[in-house]
């Protein structure tokens, strides 16, 4: 088992590999749909990562989870900590909007029904961030939001070699309250979640407390919603992540590099335990403050 996992590990390329050109060019046919990889039934333990692999940078990561899990808030912690790059397709796909093209009046509808935008337009945009990436120097990433379908995977299969995919899970009556929660700051970015979860353990099931996210005074009179964060768009996107993204779950489970993660709570709950899983609780004590 370990000697698998090594082979699969070690053959990690350079994010240099995965340029525009080589994502762009990695999109197959329309007509081409047989994209079922050689499942097998059983099931290898994701690796989680060796020191030197952080050291060097070396981290290839992906997190897989459903709207309003907190792909984004894990993701950035992680990128902040580690220091490779938190790529968000969202994100990358909400500066296009902003800019006003045509492009981006027919995507902004796509998104605001809780659809996915085509393959092309997403690896389009993903090929540029880690192009600019790459010229400034990145070196690794900690990609959020994609792959979303088996397509989508199968692409970055071809291009390079994801080392782990972080698979974050709770219940989705949680899920649909914390996407209605969230708020954004117009003016500094930052992130927020409003929502307060108390929910109490039933039939076996555990309880789960969430305290809300509250921005500091200043940002209170700037927050925004995302307009895909209605009820309505929510339980689409929840739809439709069942339907296309579900089965790339069991895409990188079969690969042995899924490592699944029942979030037990809030940040102050779920954080040490998530570096616990990663083998990074030591980590954090051991970067200079700064890190
Ligand atoms: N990989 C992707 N493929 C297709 N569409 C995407 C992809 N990533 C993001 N999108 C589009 O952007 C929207 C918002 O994505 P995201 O910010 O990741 O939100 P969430 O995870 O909360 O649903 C999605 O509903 C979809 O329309």
């Amino acid at each position: 088992m370990a000697a698998i996992t090594r082979h699969l590990t070690n053959r990690t390329y350079p994010i240099s590999s995965l340029t525009r050109r080589c994502l762009s060019s990695a999109l197959p046919s329309e007509t081409n749909n047989s994209h079922a990889p050689p499942y097998s039934s059983f099931h290898l333990k994701p690796r989680v990562p060796p020191p030197e692999d952080l050291k060097n940078k070396h981290v290839q990561w992906v997190f897989l989870g459903c709207p309003g899990v907190g792909k984004g808030t894990y993701a950035s912690r992680l990128s902040n900590l580690i220091g490779v790059p938190h790529i968000a397709t969202g994100d990358l796909l909400r500066e296009q909007l902003a800019s006003s093209t045509s492009l981006s009046s027919q995507l902004s509808e796509t998104v605001k029904q809780g659809q996915l935008v085509s393959d092309e337009v997403i690896i389009s945009l993903l090929s540029k961030r880690l192009t600019a990436g790459e010229a400034k120097g990145e070196s690794g990433f900690i990609l959020d939001g994609f792959p979303r379908t088996v397509k989508q995977a199968e692409i970055l299969e071809g291009v390079t070699e994801i080392d782990l995919v972080i698979n974050l899970k709770l219940r989705e009556d949680v899920l649909l309250e914390k996407c209605l929660g969230r708020r954004i700051c117009s003016q500094c970015g930052g992130n927020f979640n409003v929502a307060s979860i108390n929910i109490n353990a039933e039939n076996g099931n555990p309880g789960i407390i969430m305290a809300p996210l509250l921005p500091p005074a200043n940002c209170m009179s700037k927050l925004t919603t995302r307009s895909d964060d209605t009820e309505v768009v929510v339980k689409e996107r929840l739809r439709i992540y069942n339907e296309m993204s579900r089965p790339v779950e069991e895409f990188y489970r079969i690969r042995g590099k899924l490592l699944e993660f029942d979030l037990p709570g809030g940040i102050p709950e779920s954080w040490p335990k998530l570096l616990q899983a990663l083998n990074l609780y030591d980590y954090e004590d051991k970067q200079p403050a700064t890190a």
